[in-house]
């Protein structure tokens, strides 16, 4: 494509198909919808244009509007579907539309009872092979030199473009692992129906532990493999993180990279959120106050002047909410106040909810999904708890380093690569960012926050630790840059 001289953007050099269940702003359950719609922008000026992929869940639809109709195909894994073009904040979208699979209430995975669809096998194999026709010139008038997968849904797609037929429009496949817990594991009973050859239902294709994982099938077939740290792409070639893929990991080494995730300026910043009570900047953080005391308003705290920390997360195990739980009381005891935002396991929802009514006014728990709150809380609460038993990259701490919420995190994966930890040695070089803690108990956690409100009592030292982080550039700039590179060192 001609370089325009008016146009400040370089040439495309490199077409980039990036399929994802979900993308910021139309649909999102977690960190993966904020990676998928920001790496558009991320990788634009290094001459990547990249084409998203998503489901046509009916919020996605609805967004789309009236829509140019590219491609259709008669029976998708059974069904029919249309392949419809529009854009994500400003960059080539294409939409998977097929009523059969995608119209229906609940959420992008699972019904309103929060079961899992019983078909998310059938759903997201058909995204899957849409993306490898896309990616392999079964569709006219399209043509990629990458299809970047993300996570299990897209998982198959690498696999479909393994086994289709070689020709110069194949494109090179890059999988980027946001959380290997989550693998896509189906009944062997499901692999006829996927429209593969015999061949791929083997050791090195999509069969695994007898049954189908799109995940494995995916890491299997990837000419590159990526994960969103580089501390989490060593965690996951042990037993410990790798939950059953280590050996696939380890084995196929020299195509693993991490790359931390950067955070979208135009969604986090606290000098232009409109979310927040009062917008600030690293030279006015006496601003927060006003959102402080929005915070206690939402979360009926007694207001004060001592640290309110704040949970903004699915209430997992893996966030490590059950060592949290334990350790409110000792929060309360130390003259902390607490606000929970969060949904998820039934029994942690439960935990929480009753600590708040055993701490009326120092601990407030919101059970849902709030997108505005969350930016509040960043903008508001003077620290962030994230006592992740595993975290990939994680991107709470970024945006809390970003809004002067100081983070206190597990010393693990993305954490580990993104936080300094306010020990002797960081306070007295002056380059702390934050609490970190390891291993994740109960006492440790406890003690993270001793140590945090310890520093919080010493108003000059926490306001450098507060200015420090926002200063950090957790910025796309970097992380924009080296999947450019990855997608150019394929081709
Ligand atoms: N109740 C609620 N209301 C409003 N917003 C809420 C919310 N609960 C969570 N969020 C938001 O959802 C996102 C969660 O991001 P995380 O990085 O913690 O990712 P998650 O574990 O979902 O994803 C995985 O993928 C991402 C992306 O690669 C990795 O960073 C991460 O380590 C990995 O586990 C954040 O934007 C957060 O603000």
């Amino acid at each position: 494509m001609p370089h325009h001289p008016a146009d400040d953007r370089p040439a495309v050099a490199v077409r980039v198909l990036s399929v994802a269940s979900e993308a910021y702003p139309l649909v999102k359950t977690g960190g993966l919808a904020d990676v998928a719609g920001a790496l558009p922008a991320a990788v634009a000026p290094h001459g990547v244009e990249v084409t998203t992929l998503l489901p046509g869940y009916p919020a996605v639809l609805k967004a789309l509007g009236r829509a140019k109709v590219v491609h259709r195909w008669p029976d998708l894994l059974g069904t029919p579907a249309r392949l419809l073009a529009g854009k994500l904040s400003g960059h080539p979208l294409l939409v998977l539309e097929a009523p059969e699979l995608f119209t229906r209430d609940g959420g992008p995975y699972a019904a309103p009872s929060g079961r899992d669809f019983d078909d998310n096998w059938r759903r997201f194999a058909a995204l899957a092979r849409a993306a490898a026709d896309l990616a392999s010139g079964g569709v006219s008038g399209r043509s990629y030199d990458v299809l970047h997968a993300h996570d299990w849904q897209a998982g198959l797609a690498p696999a479909y473009l393994r086994y289709a037929p070689a020709t110069d429009a194949v494109a090179r496949s890059v999988v980027t692992v946001h959380n290997i817990a989550f693998q896509g594991r189906f009944d062997a009973g499901v692999f006829p129906h996927l429209g593969l050859p015999d061949a791929a239902f083997a050791i090195d294709g999509v069969e695994y532990y007898g049954g189908v994982g799109f995940l494995k099938g995916g890491l299997e077939s990837a000419d590159a493999i990526t994960t969103v740290s580089p501390s989490y792409a060593q965690e996951i070639r042990s037993a410990e993180f790798g939950m059953g893929l280590e050996g696939l990991i380890a084995a196929r080494a020299d195509r693993v990279s991490g790359i931390v995730n950067g955070i979208d300026p135009a969604v986090w910043s606290p000098e232009a959120d409109g979310a927040l009570a009062q917008r600030y900047s690293v030279r006015t953080l006496a601003r927060r106050t006003a959102n402080k005391r929005a915070v206690e308003a939402a979360f009926a705290l007694d207001p004060g002047d001592g640290p309110v920390f704040c949970v903004i997360s699915r209430l997992t195990w893996q966030k490590g909410m059950d060592v949290l739980a334990e350790c409110i009381d000792a929060l309360v005891g130390m003259g902390g106040r607490l606000a929970v935002l969060g949904s998820g396991d039934l029994g942690l929802e439960q935990a929480f909810y009753l600590a708040g009514e055993r701490h009326p006014g120092r601990v407030g728990v919101r059970i849902g999904y709030d997108e505005p709150l969350s930016h509040l809380l960043q903008g508001g609460s003077d620290a962030i708890l994230i006592p992740s038993r595993f975290e990939p990259c994680g991107l709470t701490q970024l945006y809390g380093l970003a809004y002067g919420c100081v983070p206190v995190v597990a010393r693990t994966g993305g954490l580990a690569d993104t936080i300094i930890d306010a020990n002797v040695a960081a306070l007295a070089a002056e380059v702390a960012t934050g609490v970190m803690f390891a291993p994740v108990s109960a006492p440790c956690l406890t003690g993270a926050i001793q140590r945090a409100v310890a520093l919080y009592r010493q108003p000059e030292r926490w306001a450098a630790i507060q200015r420090r982080g926002m200063r950090m550039d957790f910025s796309w700039a970097a992380s924009g840059l080296a999947y450019a590179r990855l997608y150019g060192g394929l081709m």
